[in-house]
């Protein structure tokens, strides 16, 4: 099923394996045309499922077709802990995606793990604003914010994204482009997210959601009903285009 909301394009799967096959097709695609149009590709990761629905993508064809060398990666989010950690979205992302691509090490941008979260807030933040000064990425030209070329973003069941939780404050950061948390409803406490306007001012969003447990969440951010308090998810609302990957469970109150 594919429909066109004023939400982006919605598209629902059969099954979790026909959304990684679809993603892997939509990021290829993406890739080729940021290549050929700017001869690269800013790539923003999360945590969660999405690095195992990636997994079609480091297969042929495109683990062969796909100008990884161009690829510049960065996390929308991470926790605060060592990058060799069990809770670590590097770790996550190296294990099931980076380690099987060519991408040149200097174009993985992981967070300083030596720093406290504060510290490493500010460190990203300043490694974004070099990679802009350098033309690797630009500034949106309506909201001065970087503009990453694609967003490849999860959804908690409570509506979070990034580590931008329900009913927190950071919600409403619209200064900082990467931000800190040190009370984390979900665990690990610590962690550096980027912050809306960022999240907003992206060329593309892939949000990618699998599992009853989301029905609730994706009712309220999709559905017609009316509410003032929104979610995390509701306030995804990018410059350029947003695509939904659903499974069938996921998409079962829409
Ligand atoms: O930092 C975290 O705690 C997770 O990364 C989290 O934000 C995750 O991305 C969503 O909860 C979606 O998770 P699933 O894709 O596994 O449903």
């Amino acid at each position: 099923m594919e429909t066109e909301k004023g939400k982006g394009k919605l598209q629902v799967f059969e099954s979790e394996e026909e959304i990684s096959v679809s993603l892997a097709k939509y990021t290829a695609d993406l890739s080729e045309k940021f290549v050929r149009e700017s001869g690269a590709f800013t790539v923003v990761l999360s945590g969660g499922s999405l690095i195992d629905w990636l997994r079609k993508l480091v297969e042929p064809p495109y683990i062969d077709s796909v100008d990884w060398a161009k690829w510049h990666v960065f996390w929308v989010d991470e926790r605060v802990v060592p990058k060799d950690h069990p809770d670590s979205n590097y770790k996550l992302a190296y294990d099931g995606f980076l380690s099987k691509i060519p991408i040149p090490p200097d174009h993985v941008y992981a967070i300083n793990d030596a720093l406290s979260a504060e510290g490493a807030a500010d460190d990203y933040e300043t490694c974004l604003k070099h990679l802009v000064k350098n033309n690797v990425m630009n500034l949106s030209v309506a909201s001065g914010f970087p503009k990453f070329d694609l967003m490849l973003l999860g959804m908690g069941p409570d509506g979070h994204v990034a580590s931008l939780f329900p009913g927190h404050p950071l919600v409403k950061e619209n200064q900082r482009w990467v931000t800190f948390i040190k009370d984390s409803p979900k665990p690990p406490p610590e962690r550096i997210t980027f912050t809306f306007p960022v999240i907003n001012s992206s060329a593309n969003i892939a949000l990618v959601v699998a599992g009853a447990s989301n029905a609730g969440a994706l009712h309220k951010a999709l559905g017609n009903g009316q509410s003032s308090d929104l979610l995390p998810v509701q306030l995804v609302s990018p410059e350029g285009e947003t695509t939904w990957f659903l499974d069938k469970e996921a998409a079962s109150k829409l």
